[in-house]
């Protein structure tokens, strides 16, 4: 669905983004982590054609995203991180306007997006609160029912109901098979809706994996509950052991590879109680890429 070949974008001598190179597939859902001024927005505006690329390709349903512009535009929903519209439009006059431009003769599923979002379509934008602009952002993009939702940053100035919305509507367009990519600093929403996540970092990709796998393959809390006083180097010389606290009977220390050597060590004691916790992704995250979101 999404194809990008070493895309680069330079602001004049300024870095915008370097050699990103990724492909989304139909039916995913995809998420652009990293801290702010990372290039997520750089990445999505170049893939989308709204900037020039300085070099490299973008591709969306197989098409050039710069040569083939209204033919791509036409079949994705877009919501700008910038979302702004002529400040004396109401929403529903907006609609209307995309609605001409995409060549649909009605306003699709606007009424019910808008009842999701409790979005309000007949105040001009511009007497709107932020938040209440996003959710009329969020319709346009999406009340022409695109195979592919592109959406930056799409929860910010949501308060956390509608934001709970937000990822119900993403969980439900992918029960349908469509196609989302969106930005977050919202580690914790990004671990819940989505399939994938690209990490970007001063303008390059430095991870894209599956949020399963990373979290998967990450470390594990364990706490272990033991009859009696324990030496706690027992465990701590144990391979792939590390930050271990223990007050004699209790031991907690991170495990990262498996577990056998801990289970087996663990063995040789009378074990009462044995807890292990999977990392949140926004823990590894922190862990391993030891930075801000
Ligand atoms: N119009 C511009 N002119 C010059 N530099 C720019 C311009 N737009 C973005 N940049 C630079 O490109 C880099 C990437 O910015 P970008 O907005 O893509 O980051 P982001 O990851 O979306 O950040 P945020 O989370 O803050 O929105 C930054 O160093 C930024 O200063």
């Amino acid at each position: 669905m999404i194809e990008l070949d070493r895309l680069t974008k330079r602001y004049g001598d300024a870095r915008g983004i370097e050699d990103v190179s990724l492909r989304i597939g139909a039916g995913e859902v995809f998420g652009f982590l990293g801290p702010n001024g990372a290039g997520k927005t750089t990445t999505i505006r170049t893939m989308l054609g709204l900037l020039r690329a300085t070099r490299g390709h973008a591709r969306v349903f197989g098409l050039d995203s710069r040569t083939d512009a209204r033919a791509v535009h036409a079949r994705l929903g877009n919501l700008p991180g910038d979302f702004a519209y002529e400040p004396r439009l109401t929403g529903r006059e907006l609609l209307r306007y995309l609605a001409d431009l995409r060549g649909l003769r009605d306003l699709g599923r606007a009424e019910e997006l808008a009842a999701r979002f409790q979005a309000e379509l007949d105040r001009p934008l511009g007497q709107l609160s932020r938040g209440n602009r996003q959710k009329v952002g969020l319709v346009q993009a999406a009340f022409h029912d695109p195979e592919l939702l592109v959406l930056d940053e799409p929860t910010s100035g949501l308060d956390p109901l509608m934001q709970e919305a937000f990822l119900q509507f993403v969980a439900d367009e992918r029960e349908r098979g469509r196609t989302v990519l969106l930005s977050s600093h919202d580690l914790d929403e990004v671990e819940r809706v989505c399939d994938r996540v690209a990490i970007i970092r001063e303008g390059r990709l430095i991870a894209v994996e599956d949020v399963a796998g990373i979290i998967g393959r990450a470390y594990r809390h364990v706490t272990l509950e033991l009859a009696e006083r324990v030496d706690p180097d027992e465990f701590r010389r144990l391979p792939g052991v590390i930050d271990l606290v223990s007050d004699g009977r209790r031991v907690t220390f991170k495990a990262t590879g498996d577990l056998d050597a801990v289970i087996k060590a663990a063995a040789r004691h009378t074990v009462v109680d044995l807890e292990l916790v999977h990392p949140t992704l926004e823990e590894v995250f922190l862990t391993y890429y030891g930075g801000t979101t």
